[in-house]
């Protein structure tokens, strides 16, 4: 598969001193998804504007699809979903904001239209597109900043946390959304509970910004003890199923576990 994100090396250092990532190289590559985990103030969210280019890393560097580029150059294939939906809703309705993406990649207005029509539907902002995005709920803004990437289908997702403020209705259909993504999608999160049903693989970021594991998913999830030291807890399948299930079989999602009960197997 072809890299789509190859970065050597990362460091980054705030002006007061503080360095939140630490020497980080990683590579992801086409069609993968790739869940980044890390307990409260371990690195992620700077690990993702360095990997986004919208922060301009002390050392170290960030090239794309399996070119010397940088950032601004592909921005158009990046999709970033940042912590705060109040970044991506600037536009005077709903609709505009959600159109934004489509309209500067020069996409015909009907493609548009389209795109905007599917992902209201499916994310439940129909009644919502011509209201200015400050009159919404935390959580509807969240679904409307969540649509305004999708709607232009990058290459690349980065998300934050696109599921925080989220019932769980629209949860499994940003869920879904991500899962059927064509393009490589890297998840920002610090609860590894959702991760299963979404990633193959997981990046645990230490609390020192450096790279803690790097691996399959059932591999990572299920080494409690590395996980105690990060600071994090495995899925709820996994601590149900301790000490009745062996790791290479314990079921991962809360779907495989009922089907593993309603066959009888442990
Ligand atoms: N603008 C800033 N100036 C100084 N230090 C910062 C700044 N932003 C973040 N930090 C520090 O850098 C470290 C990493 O922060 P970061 O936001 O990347 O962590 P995170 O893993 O995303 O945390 P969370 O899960 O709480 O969102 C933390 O120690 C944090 O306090």
């Amino acid at each position: 598969m072809e890299p789509v994100i190859n970065a050597h090396g990362l460091t980054h250092e705030y002006p007061d001193g503080t360095t939140a990532i630490s020497e980080v190289s990683l590579t992801i590559s086409e069609g993968e998804r790739v869940a980044v985990v890390g307990a409260n103030g371990s690195g992620k969210t700077t690990l993702q504007l360095a990997l986004g280019g919208l922060i301009e890393p002390t050392a170290g560097s960030v090239d794309y699809f399996g070119e010397t580029t940088d950032a601004e150059a592909v921005r158009e294939r990046l999709g970033v979903l940042l912590q705060d939906p109040d970044d991506y809703l600037f536009n005077t309705t709903v609709r505009e904001d959600i159109e934004y993406g489509p309209a500067q990649l020069g996409q015909s207005r009907e493609t548009a239209a389209r795109r905007v029509e599917a992902l209201a539907d499916d994310l439940g902002l129909n009644g919502l597109l011509d209201r200015p995005p400050f009159r919404l709920s935390g959580g509807e803004k969240q679904r409307a900043a969540v649509a305004s990437v999708l709607a232009f289908d990058p290459d690349v997702l980065l998300l934050d946390e696109p599921f925080g403020a989220v019932d769980a209705t629209y949860r499994e259909r940003i869920q879904r959304r991500i899962v059927d993504h064509d393009g490589a999608v890297v998840l920002f999160t610090p609860s590894l509970d959702l991760v299963p049903a979404i990633a193959d693989r997981v990046i645990l970021v230490g609390q020192n910004g450096t790279i803690a594991a790097d691996g399959a998913v059932r591999e990572v999830v299920t080494d409690r003890s590395l996980l105690a030291e990060q600071g994090l807890r495995p899925p709820p399948t996994v601590r149900l199923f301790e000490g009745i299930a062996p790791d290479d079989e314990v079921p991962l999602t809360i779907a495989a576990a009922r089907q593993s009960l309603l066959n009888g197997e442990f």
